[in-house]
């Protein structure tokens, strides 16, 4: 594809003698964002870890501007590609300044102190995620949103070719969710995404690949994948899908397991209570 910058081709990865991701292809075109989704275990985690090289794939391979990434020095890659894994923490009793500094650590030569551009886009990294008031404060004080909040920023700072997230709103509230994606999708970074939520992908992502037993199962707009169809065959879940009223993205509506007999409606389960 024209101006891809990341290509996941023919990936296989094998453990314990299962399949993990199977043959699957994905291409990122520059300042696009691609959301990856499928069901628990379907395999997004594993395909995630094979771009930012924690994993080797089994076969297939893992092209960065159209160069095997397992031909780069780790080094190299660790510039170009900047990742929020679930794995990603800190055990270590640093403040958030020193841990978003961090994120230099791949352009770093011996122990020069930061540049005055690598303070500005520090900060200017921690105001993007709302973490400048914690600056000296310890992250391990830090609650699971906070902590996520300043890991994006680490990775911000990385100024990455590739970003890869791996679930990058768990932890965070609504706001901090609507801001963090809204953030990407303002930023012009090429990213590659691990979602779960569909609603938030389809409106965040360029575009979507759909993931189960570890194999693609569909790609392409967030209008094309995300049918009904698709929704039931692959997460078993009856959903209805809706236009967003403003931005027109498809949004799903989805539909529980009718109520056992007797349970109020929830539109009347308010009036039950003392006073009632
Ligand atoms: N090292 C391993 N050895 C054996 N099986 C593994 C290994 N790593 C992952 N798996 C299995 O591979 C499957 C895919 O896992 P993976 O973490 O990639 O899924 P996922 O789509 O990211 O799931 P989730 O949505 O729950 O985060 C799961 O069944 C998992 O148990």
């Amino acid at each position: 594809m024209a101006g891809t910058v990341l290509s996941l081709c023919e990936l296989s990865v094998e453990a314990a003698g299962r399949t993990l991701v199977d043959r699957l292809s994905i291409d990122v075109a520059a300042r696009r964002i691609v959301g990856l989704v499928g069901p628990n275990g379907s395999g997004k985690s594993t395909a995630l870890r094979c771009v930012y090289r924690a994993l080797k794939p089994t076969s297939g391979a893992v092209l960065l501007d159209g160069t095997d990434l397992t031909s780069l020095k780790l080094r190299d890659s660790a510039r170009a590609v900047a990742a929020l894994t679930q794995e990603s923490h800190t055990e270590l009793d640093f403040t958030v300044e020193e841990v978003v500094a961090l994120g230099r650590t791949p352009h770093a030569r011996g122990n020069h102190p930061l540049t005055d551009r690598e303070h500005a886009l520090c900060r200017q990294a921690m105001d993007r995620l709302d973490v400048t008031h914690l600056a000296h404060r310890s992250v391990l004080t830090l609650s699971g949103g906070e902590r996520q909040r300043v890991l994006v920023a680490r990775a911000l700072v990385q100024e990455p070719r590739v970003l890869v997230l791996d679930e990058p709103t768990n932890h965070l509230d609504v706001r901090h969710q609507v801001e963090l994606l809204s953030f990407l999708r303002g930023s012009g970074l090429t990213v590659l995404t691990a979602l779960h939520d569909l609603n938030l992908a389809a409106q965040v992502c360029d575009h979507i690949a759909v993931l189960s037993s570890g194999s693609l199962v569909s790609s392409g707009s967030p209008a094309e994948v995300l049918t009904p169809e698709l929704v039931r065959k692959v997460f078993g879940v009856d959903a209805t899908v809706v236009r967003h009223p403003r931005t027109g993205t498809p949004q799903l509506l989805y539909d529980l397991a009718p109520a056992p007999t007797g349970t109020p409606a929830p539109a009347d389960a308010h009036l039950e209570g003392p006073h009632s």
